[in-house]
């Protein structure tokens, strides 16, 4: 349809008109427009695979209804703007509707609905301070489905087509479970009814089939829409059924009763016809949840931005929500134009995807040496907010994707997930674009003294074994004085990245030899702060030991394993003697944690520099708190496992736990065939009946606990 090199032109031309750089006459500017959108009409509606973002696509599409409003004389009746984006692709029967099928007008706030608000009043010839009463429902983003029952049976399923014609899928409608084959539209006085709804996948279904797909080897599904769209249009109805396809029905098009007069009017507001729908069995939005009636549109306004709120937790994808007056008569008053309804608006919640150029990337280099790529792009605006940086992960992710610098490519930002990369628009390529070399050595020093990069068997990341430049040490000075390690009390990673770009901070021993006149005389600190700051970081060299270890930055030795290796030394530079094997005898120390501690204590400048913080007077022995608390080995509960439950009488919960410890219970938090004794307080629950249950457990009452320990 469109060949790669005219795909190229068109996308450039679009983001150019999107900057605002088209300088032409209208009569020129009119007709290039057209021939845009309905390119990207067609990689949205028939290639499944837009190039451009929703409001991209909207904002050019905005461009071309203000210079037609202009040029009224210069309208032509196939203009994007003059008839909805055409889905037919000819693999079906087409068949007419019974209605046109429209889009929707957009909006992006509250102005925007209060704007629309106005309007209507004006095509209604209604008062400003009339209040109308709104419908406000998701706009759920799926495939537009028509629905024909006739005598309360499904006789015809079709897609919206162009609007005119659809394409005829009935067979495919008949396995989605939502929609029903029959339903008693005749007591209800319409015996021929057109029904509209989007027929989606709930998010859950879509990633469970995607993992079934990766697992088989199949090529995965885009997004929950592609599915959706690219469902209905299966071949065999089995494959159909298959997908988990769900309907929403969200409204009538069309209802007559026995004489072939109207019959939808009559049930009065949309709500109500709804109503109705649910009543027979169709899936609608539900009343209160998803669904409301607001009495003005400044009620339709919240109820809108409380859903962009909450998209996130929806079931389902949806990308905006749908404002309808609710009245009927008054939605007949109204009209349409030859585009959409003018007593209906979308409000778009902002656009997650958004395509850009990727112009180069960056290496940043983590604590232990971890090369971390980021991609620097033309900066484009994606959810609200402007991106121009993006993590690439590792090298796995730039080869997987296959992309190179030049690249035009799709991001996406969904909720609180980070942006990322979704993948490059082969199609766009021009033969201009370059493979990222991957860096060798450091990337941030590139001489012949930085080691070859490495990476463990396993993992995804390359590291820079030997960091020369610093800038692995940057990093592990900020890790250093963070609260998980050293937890110097107002040293955060901006002080550090101050004092590390003036020379003061190479290693972390510099934290401990800070120059505090010259910081006094920085701009905002003073003599106080530099007081304050030397104070915390004095307070600091008397911590644990296990703090000082975990600070390290050595590569897998986590908090936890600084405790336990903490414990049994007593002195740091002790570790410089062990074997791999004596970390092994720690119990759940693995050998990952083995292998790197040994490896590290085994380098004679971290010898060196463990020696120098010593001199500068950094404990480096253990404290009381890195001894284990004494293992009680004498006591009424020795080795047993106690639970308290109930509220007890003459003892906190917290006093009793101690005294328990100190009698050599263990304290557990849940009754199973392992617990050894509970003990009752007043008021028990669950745990006594399951205790019971088990007759293995040992039940004491409070008195009983106490004359066992003593009072
Ligand atoms: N990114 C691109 O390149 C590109 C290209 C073409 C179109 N588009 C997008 O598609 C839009 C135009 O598409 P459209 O013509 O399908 O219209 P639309 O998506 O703006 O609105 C009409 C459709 O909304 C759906 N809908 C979902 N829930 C609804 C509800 N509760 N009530 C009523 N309708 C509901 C219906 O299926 C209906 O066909 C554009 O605004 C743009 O966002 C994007
Ligand atoms: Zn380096």
């Amino acid at each position: 349809m469109y060949g790669n090199e005219e795909q190229r032109q068109l996308y450039a031309r679009s983001k150019e008109y999107l900057e605002g750089d088209v300088n032409l006459p209208a009569a020129d500017r009119l007709p290039e427009l057209r021939s845009l959108l309905r390119y990207h009409e067609w990689r949205y509606y028939v290639a499944n695979d837009p190039v451009l973002s929703d409001f991209e696509y909207d904002s050019l599409f905005k461009l071309l209804e203000a210079l037609e409003a202009d040029h009224p004389g210069l309208i032509t009746p196939d203009s994007p703007t003059q008839r909805v984006g055409s889905d037919l692709s000819g693999d079906f029967t087409s068949v007419p509707h019974l209605t046109p099928m429209l889009s929707l007008g957009n909006s992006y706030n509250a102005e925007d609905l209060a704007e629309f608000d106005r309007q209507v009043k004006r095509m209604l010839n209604m008062d400003e301070a009339v209040e109308i009463a709104y419908a406000v429902e998701p706009k759920f983003d799926g495939g537009t489905i028509a629905l024909v029952y006739e005598n309360d049976r499904l006789v015809r399923a079709a897609t919206r087509g162009n609007g005119v014609l659809g394409e005829e899928i009935t067979h495919n409608a008949r396995v989605i479970k939502s929609i029903p084959l029959t339903a008693r539209f005749i007591q209800h006085g319409l015996h021929r009814v057109e029904l509209r709804g989007e027929v989606i996948i709930r998010k859950d279904r879509f990633q469970q089939m995607n993992a079934a797909r990766a697992e088989a080897g199949l090529t995965l599904f885009a997004n929950p829409r592609n599915t959706a769209t690219g469902g209905l249009r299966m071949k065999s109805p089995t494959e159909v059924a298959e997908r988990n396809l769900e309907a929403f029905i969200y409204s009538f098009g069309y209802g007559t009763d026995a004489e072939g007069n109207d019959s939808v009017q009559a049930l009065g507001t949309h709500t109500q016809a709804l109503d109705v729908l649910a009543k027979l069995g169709f899936k609608v939005p539900a009343m209160g949840y998803e669904r409301s009636q607001a009495e003005n549109i400044a009620a339709a306004a919240d109820f809108c931005e409380l859903w962009e709120g909450q998209r996130e937790t929806y079931p389902y994808e949806i990308d905006g929500m749908v404002i309808k007056v609710d009245n009927l008569a008054l939605q007949e008053r109204a009209g349409y134009t030859s585009h959409h309804p003018r007593w209906a608006i979308a409000y778009k919640f902002a656009a997650r995807q958004a395509t850009t150029t990727l112009l180069n990337v960056e290496y940043q280099v983590g604590k232990i040496g971890t090369i971390t790529p980021v991609a620097k792009t033309e900066p484009v605006a994606l959810a609200g907010v402007m991106i121009s940086s993006i993590s690439l992960h590792n090298e796995d992710f730039i080869r997987e994707k296959d992309l190179r610098l030049g690249d035009k490519v799709l991001l996406e930002r969904a909720g609180d997930v980070i942006p990322y990369i979704v993948k490059p628009l082969e199609e766009l390529r021009d033969g201009s674009e370059q493979p990222i070399e991957w860096p060798v050595t450091c990337p941030i020093n590139q001489t012949d003294e930085a080691a070859p990069l490495v990476r463990a068997e396993g993992e995804a990341a390359w590291r820079c074994p030997v960091c020369v430049c610093g800038a692995q040490n940057l990093q592990r000075i900020v890790f250093h004085v963070s609260k998980a390690a050293m937890d110097i009390d107002g040293m955060g990673r901006r002080y550090v990245e101050q004092f590390y770009e003036l020379g003061w901070l190479k290693t972390i021993v510099d934290v401990y030899r800070l120059p505090y006149p010259e910081i006094a005389a920085l701009e905002g600190f003073g003599d106080r702060s530099a007081d304050n700051l030397r104070r915390s970081v004095d307070t600091a060299k008397q911590n644990p030991l296990w703090r000082l270890l975990h600070g390290l930055s050595i590569h897998h030795l986590g908090k936890k394993a600084s405790q336990l290796i903490a414990q049994n030394v007593d002195h740091v530079l002790d570790l410089a003697d062990w074997s791999e094997d004596q970390f092994l005898h720690i119990k759940d120390i693995g050998p990952t944690v083995a292998t790197n501690v040994a490896a590290y204590f085994a380098n004679p400048i971290h010898l060196e520099q463990l020696r120098e913080l010593e001199a500068l007077g950094v404990n480096v022995r253990p404290t009381e708190e890195d001894r284990p608390a004494a293992t009680v080995t004498e006591g009424p509960f020795v080795e047993k496992s106690m639970l308290f439950t109930g509220s007890l009488q003459q003892l906190s919960r917290k006093e009793a736990q101690e005294r328990a410890l100190a009698a050599g219970a263990r304290i557990v938090s849940a009754v199973s065939g392992k617990l050894d004794i509970l003990v009752v307080g007043e008021k028990p629950g669950s745990k006594l009946k399951k205790a019971q249950a088990l007759g293995t457990v040992r039940i004491l009452t409070e008195e009983e606990f106490l004359a066992l320990v003593g009072g």
